[in-house]
């Protein structure tokens, strides 16, 4: 049986291929998927918008909403193999790469649009190509050494035999800057046409590196009138890290893009890298979302006990949510990978250790400090001293969603978000950025109902929370539920129970 809300963490998956179509997509939705990313390193706007089309129909016809994800291109280095002829490299060869993209890639030349390589490299540097980098059983990307450099090239050896097979390889060149802006021209040109139309929800800044990469972002938002789309910046490299206290305070979010991380950092730092930025986002009270769990469920219907583990050991560190890749992109089992994930989040969300976590989320204050905040940690006090089904919230900006989040409960939150009066917003960009929030399910205010303070209206609304979440299944006759609501200036916290 499906269950309505399979896990608290939250499922991201990046839409391609093998998740286009509108049974797929209502599929996917089934099964536990919260946001479609739209990864603009491959295929155009028109490709993508008739995905987005089909999304947005599978979402009606499930009755589910699902966040829309812009992912940008950046600084990404990518060769091109127009043919889509394979190409082999084996161990121990030489292999040059060229800034001079007029010749075709092959066994003994690799082009990539980037003048500065040679000067960027030194020998001994590491570099690593393929479609799908580093996936852990290596036949289809490549581990280079950079040899030595002569003018523009540069001639490496040849670590691992592979076949890069498809049309465009990504290039990670391990903690070496790339002299390219984060947001490039490419990304604009997307976001102010593709972006725009779609009014999108979020826009995952890829390679960000510093603050001022994300600041310059949103200016460029705020200029193309996309001011509720929020930022989540990707960590993809050592440089991020760096910086990455300055850049978390001024996101929304955080993608740990492991899959370049993975060959950035040497693989023993990995984890702790993961642990320290989770729960860094944990006490900021900002999604956190780690990408490339389950890699080999890109062609395989089981984990490998490395992938399932770890997927767990994400949900203990404190993870938001989960980004599957070419898992959902171009993998043979796109849905049955989402069902397997929310089904290990599930188990480790029953042994996370809330109570722990709630201390340490109570000790660490955000200034400035908000009154409403501590009533929200009440909240999710109450609603585990009362055992309540779930608790619900009323927020406009989605703020208080996120206040409860932060404490992590145990129970799935309702969210009734409520447009906010006199600005025309319709409050649906904030109820799909919820979406990102572990443990928050949104839901849009019934339309007809304009706010006051009167009271007779604001129990009109719960009822209209309890109703929907009585029909999907959430609570029955005679559940406790915790509310959290704002009155005017106050914020409060009830318990009720659920009528027959
Ligand atoms: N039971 C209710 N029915 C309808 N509206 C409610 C109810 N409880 C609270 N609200 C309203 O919901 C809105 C929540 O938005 P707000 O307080 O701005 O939250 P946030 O800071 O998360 O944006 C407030 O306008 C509040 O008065
Ligand atoms: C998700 C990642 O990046 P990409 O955009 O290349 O899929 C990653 O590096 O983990
Ligand atoms: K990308
Ligand atoms: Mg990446």
């Amino acid at each position: 049986m499906e269950t309505f809300l399979p896990s608290l963490t939250k499922v991201v998956g990046t839409l391609g291929p093998k998740s286009r179509s509108v049974d797929v997509l209502e599929a996917c939705l089934k099964a536990g998927l919260s946001v479609a990313r739209f990864d603009f390193s491959w295929l155009d706007e028109d490709y993508h918008q008739e995905t987005l089309e089909n999304l947005k129909e599978a979402c009606k016809n499930v009755n589910k909403l699902c966040a829309v994800m812009l992912d940008t291109q950046g600084p990404e280095l990518q060769v091109h193999n127009k043919t889509g002829r394979p190409i082999e490299l084996k161990v121990d060869d030489h292999v040059t790469i060229t800034p001079d993209i007029s010749i075709e890639p092959s066994s003994e030349v690799l082009p990539v649009y980037y003048t500065g390589l040679s000067e960027a490299v030194k020998k001994g540097d590491t570099i690593f190509l393929g479609q799908y980098l580093f996936t852990g059983s290596e036949t289809t990307s490549v581990w280079l050494e950079v040899v030595e450099t002569t003018g523009s090239d540069v001639i490496c050896l040849v670590k691992n035999s592979a076949t890069l097979a498809g049309f465009i390889f990504t290039m990670h060149i391990s903690q070496v800057h790339i002299n390219l802006p984060t947001l490039t021209e490419v990304d604009k040109q997307v976001i102010s046409t593709w972006g725009s139309r779609n009014n999108v929800d979020i826009v995952s800044l890829s390679y960000t590196r510093h603050v001022e990469d994300v600041r310059e972002l949103r200016e460029f938002l705020n200029s193309q009138n996309l001011h509720e789309t929020q930022i989540f910046a990707k960590i993809e490299n050592v440089e991020g890290l760096r910086h990455f206290d300055e850049i978390l305070q001024e996101v929304d979010g955080i993608i740990l893009s492991r899959g370049n991380l993975g060959i950035d950092l040497p693989p023993e730092k990995v984890f702790l890298f993961q642990k320290s930025a989770v729960y860094k986002c944990n006490m900021a009270g900002k999604p956190a979302i780690v990408t490339r769990v389950v890699d080999s469920m890109t062609d395989n219907l089981r984990p490998t006990r490395a992938e399932a583990t770890d997927v767990a050991n994400a949900v203990l560190d404190g993870t938001d949510g989960i980004l599957l890749g070419a898992e959902t992109l171009r993998g043979l089992y796109p849905v049955e990978t989402i069902k397997t994930v929310g089904r290990i989040c599930a188990e480790a969300e029953s042994v996370y250790n809330q109570a722990l976590h709630y201390k340490r989320a109570v000790k660490h204050v955000i200034e400035p400090m908000s009154r409403e905040e501590p009533v929200a940690a009440s909240a999710v006090h109450a609603a585990s001293k009362v055992k309540a089904a779930i608790i619900v919230v009323f927020t406009s900006s989605g703020r208080a969603a996120r206040w409860i989040a932060r404490y992590r409960p145990t129970v799935p939150v309702v969210a009734v978000v409520i447009p906010r009066q006199g600005t025309g917003l319709s409050g649906t960009s904030q109820a799909r950025q919820c979406l990102l929030l572990r443990g928050i399910y949104p839901i849009l205010d019934c339309p007809n109902v304009s706010i006051t303070s009167d009271g007779s209206i604001e129990e009109a609304d719960l009822t209209f929370a309890l109703d929907h979440s009585k029909a999907v299944g959430l609570v029955k006759p005679h559940d406790r539920v915790v509310v959290f609501q704002k009155i005017g200036d106050s914020a409060v916290v009830k318990i009720v129970n659920v009528e027959d």
